[in-house]
């Protein structure tokens, strides 16, 4: 994406502005910033569910627009409640207009990816926040997608649950070593996941540093007290927090 920019009106001044980044594919970056300034409005950009100001946006060469290219795995899940498990993960498939058994065989191997092979007939009600994660990540890998969007998928989890569902993704994306873009709060996260973070702040300079994160994979726990991270994240941390506090229109503005 080259010069990117978008501005609500409502909002008046931009959300993003001049925000460029060229992502490899098989690359996972994940993006950190401070509450509001953008992040979300990014993904829904690459996605094609909003129209651009200025700048450009290609994925794989075409422009984006919704599709079963791109998957998404969002913070509040998105199960269909009424669905079972099963016909939530096919129900993309359906869109795409994939016969009934072929879809179906598709969303019992994803299911059976996530551990949840024996859940198929349950219903979203049934689950723990956990378990719909795995379900709505199941439903993203099954549409077979050559970019993944996720905006922040383990925050509503517990920390236990959290480290756990990292892990998962990581075997997932390594499997199919698909293009993703992970949108999080966590430092220590995104650190995890990527292989570069990239950090935004609030316009007028929506892209504020690229970090690269040479750390080895597979990336296993231990990998979280290797002292590369630990620096990483001491880093990140200090400059999260200093565009936070320098920003005016923040209310911890000037406060640490
Ligand atoms: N549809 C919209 N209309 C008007 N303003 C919007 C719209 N969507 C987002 N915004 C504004 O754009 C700004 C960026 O929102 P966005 O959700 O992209 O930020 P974010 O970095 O993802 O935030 P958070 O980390 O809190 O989730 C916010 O000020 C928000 O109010």
């Amino acid at each position: 994406m080259a010069n990117v920019s978008k501005t609500f009106a409502r909002a008046g001044e931009p959300t993003i502005s001049d925000f460029s980044l060229t992502v490899a594919p098989g690359e996972l970056v994940s993006i950190l910033g401070p509450s509001g300034c953008g992040k979300t409005t990014l993904l829904r950009l690459v996605d094609g569910l909003l129209s651009l100001d200025a700048g450009s946006i290609h994925i794989g060469g075409t422009p984006p627009q919704p599709s079963r290219r791109i998957g998404f795995v969002f913070q509040s899940f998105r199960l269909i409640p009424w669905a079972t498990v099963l016909d939530n993960v096919a129900f993309p498939l359906e869109l795409a207009g994939i016969a009934r058994h072929e879809r179906e065989d598709i969303a019992r191997h994803w299911l059976d990816r996530v551990g949840l092979g024996r859940n198929g007939k349950s219903y979203p009600s049934e689950l723990s926040g956990g378990m719909k994660q795995r379900v709505a990540l199941a439903r993203a890998f099954a549409g077979d997608p050559d970019v993944l969007l996720l905006d922040e998928p383990f925050a509503s989890l517990d920390a236990q649950t959290r480290e756990i569902m990292q892990l998962e993704l990581l075997r997932l994306w390594e499997e199919r070593k698909l293009t993703a873009l992970f949108v999080t709060h966590s430092v220590e996260e995104a650190i995890l996941l990527a292989d570069r973070v990239v950090v935004m702040g609030p316009a007028p300079a929506s892209l504020r540093e690229i970090v690269e994160v040479n750390l080895p994979r597979p990336r296993t726990d231990a990998v979280r007290s290797a002292s590369e991270f630990l620096d990483l994240r001491m880093r990140l941390t200090r400059m999260i927090r200093d565009l936070i506090t320098s920003d005016p229109r923040s209310p911890f503005f000037n406060r640490l």
